[in-house]
């Protein structure tokens, strides 16, 4: 019996919900939410497509109600508020550092073994809150940031190359942040064929822009940050660990020298399994991508800062 909660039955959570669901990710899936009755009512909701689409996983909703978390092998967090246009991701620490310490320190209460995916913004600073407040190995908190990232990154690039978005690959590293992400151009590649042998410098360069500021431009378009790639994103984590994939995905970790950075969690290639994280890959980058690097880690790390000034750590 494989069993899946998240926390946070809004935009982001239920579609989450919905796409564990729908690929049978696990046996049973389980929504909470602070608003009375919707996550039961979405959880019903879903349930009615469970014929339509021919799937067997279970979906429960309830009003923060822990005891029906019990023993979840996975938590997802999604719970606060998100961003609206003209905001950046890091105003919402004020409100979000206390419902994430909160939630994750009630998860722990009903499933002392789960694998926690911190999705709630500013996501790097919130992976690093719940990790210090719960105390729990470096292996078993994990942010998502960096699956969104890279794909929206592998869109802009397959709609620059006129090609199927599935044939691109692509990474981006570093903060989950408008200024802080590094898209990878230089090891992006079109089946096998590096993008930079494909698209000018200038175009590049737009494709590596519109990828940091995905998440602003949909933003703008939506009226409040995008829900169904987030969704998707966290479900696909979810996914890599439950079913013991072994893929390599850049995530949110805490870092302990690697990239020569230490004491913050930032995206970096991760190889997740049954286990969470089972290994951090190195890459060898560039001196000018380190740089980008160090610049990002620090930014970080001033968002991190501010988990004092808001009395969360
Ligand atoms: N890491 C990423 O890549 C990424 C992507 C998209 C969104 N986000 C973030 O995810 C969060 C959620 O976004 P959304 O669009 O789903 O927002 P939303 O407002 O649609 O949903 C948030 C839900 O959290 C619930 N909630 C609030 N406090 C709670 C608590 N203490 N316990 C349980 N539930 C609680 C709310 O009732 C609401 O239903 C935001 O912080 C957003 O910025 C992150
Ligand atoms: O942009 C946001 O605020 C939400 C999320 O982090 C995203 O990238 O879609």
């Amino acid at each position: 019996m494989s069993k899946v909660t998240v926390v946070g039955a809004g935009n982001v959570g239920a579609t989450c919900a919905n796409v564990l669901a729908f690929n049978e990710v696990a046996d049973e899936v389980v929504m909470l939410d602070v608003k009375e009755g919707v996550s039961e009512g979405k959880a019903m909701d879903m349930m009615q497509t469970a014929q339509l689409l021919g799937f067997d996983t279970t979906v429960v909703g309830c009003t923060n109600d822990y005891a029906q978390t019990a023993n979840s092998d996975v938590v997802v967090i999604t719970s606060g508020i998100p961003r609206k246009p003209g905001m950046t991701r890091e105003e919402l620490i004020g409100v979000n550092a206390g419902i994430v310490k909160s939630v994750a320190q009630n998860i722990l209460k009903y499933s002392p073994n789960a694998i926690i995916v911190v999705i709630s913004n500013p996501m790097d600073t919130m992976t690093y809150l719940s990790l210090k407040s719960l105390g729990l190995p470096k292996n078993r908190i994990i942010g998502m940031g960096g699956a969104l990232d890279s794909s929206r990154f592998k869109y802009f690039l397959s709609q620059a190359l006129g090609c199927n978005a599935n044939e691109v690959e692509g990474m981006v590293i570093g903060g989950h942040g408008d200024t802080t992400m590094i898209p990878l151009a230089r090891l992006a590649t079109y089946k096998g064929i590096p993008v930079s042998k494909l698209l000018s410098a200038d175009k590049l360069q737009e494709v590596v822009a519109s990828t940091m500021v995905g998440g602003a431009t949909l933003t703008k378009l939506l009226g409040t940050s995008a829900w169904y790639a987030p969704g998707a994103a966290g479900a696909y984590v979810v996914e890599s660990i439950i079913h013991n994939q072994g893929k390599m995905v850049p995530c949110s970790v805490y870092l302990e020298g690697e990239y020569g950075e230490s004491d913050l969690c930032i995206g970096v290639p991760v190889i997740l399994g049954k286990n969470g994280i089972e290994k951090i890959v190195e890459l060898e980058l560039t001196a000018e991508e380190k740089e980008l690097f160090a610049k990002s880690a620090a930014a970080v790390k001033k968002t991190n800062e501010a988990l004092k000034e808001v009395g969360a750590l």
